[in-house]
């Protein structure tokens, strides 16, 4: 497996903490950024993060700021993109089952860093269970009105 991780200012210091936590999983991954704590805008990270993941570069991305809010709005922005805001263990493994979601956005100021990595462990490590969940995600790819 894959992943492109990113993070604002917001969200720089589980970035580097959950970069750890790959390492322990020998996850391979890319740092989109942001490299320091200077404050960016969350955009500029979300949209490579999330077109790495659309166009199969990679399996899934990573991706925090402050609330998680504003990554995983830009984050679905790009088609093909199922980002998914968790900020809980179960919501972690649900989304994966249900959504199989691609990309997982959380918030540095929401959240301690011991729930956030359980988090990230949970995501990557739940399964699509397919069935009537894939027969949604094709109608939200195919335009949800
Ligand atoms: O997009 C966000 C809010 O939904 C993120 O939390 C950002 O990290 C936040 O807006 C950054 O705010 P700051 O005041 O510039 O640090």
């Amino acid at each position: 497996m894959k992943v492109a991780i990113a993070a604002d200012h917001g969200g720089y210091e589980y970035k580097e903490a959950i970069k750890n936590l790959l390492e322990e999983m020998n996850i391979e991954y890319k740092d989109f950024g942001t490299h320091e704590g200077e404050s960016v805008d969350y955009p500029d990270y979300a949209r490579p993060v999330s077109e790495s993941v659309a166009d199969g570069s990679f399996d899934k991305g990573i991706l925090i700021c402050g609330t998680g809010i504003g990554m995983s709005i830009a984050s679905n922005k790009v088609k093909g993109v199922r980002c998914a805001l968790v900020h809980d263990v179960f919501t972690a493994e649900v989304t994966r089952q249900h959504n199989d979601s691609n990309v997982l956005a959380l918030g540095q100021r929401v959240i301690g860093e011991g729930l956030a990595l359980l988090i990230v462990k949970t995501w990557l490590t739940s399964e699509f269970e397919g069935g009537r969940h894939q027969r949604r995600i094709d109608k939200i790819e195919g335009g949800c009105s």
